[in-house]
């Protein structure tokens, strides 16, 4: 067989697989469709991240590639949004302006086939959910780099919603164009500190393109459209939604650049065995109270994964502890280490317990 008629043969194994595929697909999707109608009869959440997550989990360990588990991950949340999208349209409000990362974000926690809804603010984003004008909603809460984004903690001591799940997403700044010829670049758009992060980069590999800051990398994105003799630096998603091509990958100089972004909802998902809760709480100003509050999750053998002091906003000098735990509030060391913690502070609120970050 001469390579011509091996390719020829090989691809119409190829086509016979994507049959089977597109068949198998369609019938996940029915039997996902039949599974929301009994979730809407008996009045339950259509989106269930403890489900999903059980997914990813099993996946995972099934794999035996040869494509590697964050690709089959990948493929596998653009199946589920897919048919998830079947049961219900499900709206999703983040940070915008689109191609920002918090819209990157949003994309990695729901798949694609979710409305996923720009807006200005991280409080319109509260707001909509509040309204009913959107089911969930994605805000950015910390960076390796920059810390804690505190408008987003402050926001959970003004509205009742629940955080129900997490996403890491690496933080890597891309330069982009529509002109995939890398040497015709003259000029380069960017936010300032983007350009800050990658300027090591460019002086090394295009000394001589000349620099312009613009709003946000997603603006940046926008302008290189229409600039054929231009680049952006931003992110994966801005090259995505602006059709862009990716001419250099990752050019900022910080090797562990992560944003943890908060999925907000309504609903607390049930328990999958990874989880994480995350409470508020205050204590009286007296020796010792912010001890006796955390020593009960030392002695029963709780990570605190993080803990963060707010302003309570109501008396000077008066804080608000943000925490993270590992576990469930239905782990039954997990209840009674909060009930200690309630019966011994003058104010304590769950926010949420959720699913740990899928990778
Ligand atoms: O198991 C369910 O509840 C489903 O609706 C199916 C499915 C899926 O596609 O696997 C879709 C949406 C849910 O968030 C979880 C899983």
């Amino acid at each position: 067989m001469d390579y011509q008629e091996k390719l020829k043969a090989l691809r119409q194994e190829i086509d016979s697989i994507d049959n089977q595929i597109l068949e198998l697909i369609n019938k996940r999707a029915t039997l996902a469709k039949e599974v929301g109608e009994i979730k809407k009869a008996n009045n339950l959440p259509i989106f269930v991240p403890s489900r999903e997550k059980e997914i990813f989990d099993r996946l995972e360990k099934l794999n035996k590639g040869p494509l590697p588990t964050d690709i089959v991950k990948h493929i596998f949340r653009e199946i589920i949004s897919a048919c998830r999208s079947i049961e219900e349209n499900i709206k999703v409000v983040y940070l915008g302006p689109k191609a920002t990362f918090t819209h990157q974000a949003s994309l990695k926690y729901f798949g694609h086939s979710v409305e996923h809804i720009p807006v200005s603010t991280i409080k319109d984003v509260f707001e909509e959910i509040v309204k009913k004008k959107a089911d969930f909603g994605v805000v950015p809460v910390e960076n390796t780099i920059e810390g804690v984004v505190n408008y987003t903690l402050d926001m959970f001591l003004e509205y009742d919603l629940k955080i129900i799940g997490e996403v890491i997403l690496e933080i890597s700044l891309h330069l982009m164009s529509i002109n995939p010829n890398i040497n015709e670049i003259q000029r380069i758009y960017s936010h300032k500190f983007a350009i800050a992060e990658c300027r090591d980069w460019i002086l090394k590999n295009m000394p001589h393109v000349q620099l312009i800051e613009v709003e946000s990398t997603a603006k940046a994105a926008e302008m290189a459209k229409d600039d054929y003799e231009s680049a952006a630096i931003a992110s994966e998603s801005a090259a995505e939604v602006y059709g862009l091509y990716i001419l250099e990958r990752k050019i900022d100089k910080h090797l562990y650049n992560y944003t943890r972004f908060l999925i907000i909802g309504n609903e607390i998902p049930s328990k999958t065995g990874n989880d994480k809760t995350t409470f508020i709480f205050s204590v009286k100003n007296e020796v010792g109270a912010l001890y006796k509050a955390l020593e009960p999750f030392y002695r029963n053998g709780i990570n605190m994964t993080k803990i963060e002091s707010r302003p309570s906003k109501k008396e000077a000098w008066d804080y608000i502890f943000f925490t993270d735990i590992e576990g469930h509030i239905d782990d039954e060391v997990v209840k009674n280490t909060l009930e200690e913690l309630k019966s011994n502070v003058p104010f304590f609120k769950i926010l949420g317990s959720y699913p740990k970050a899928v990778d």
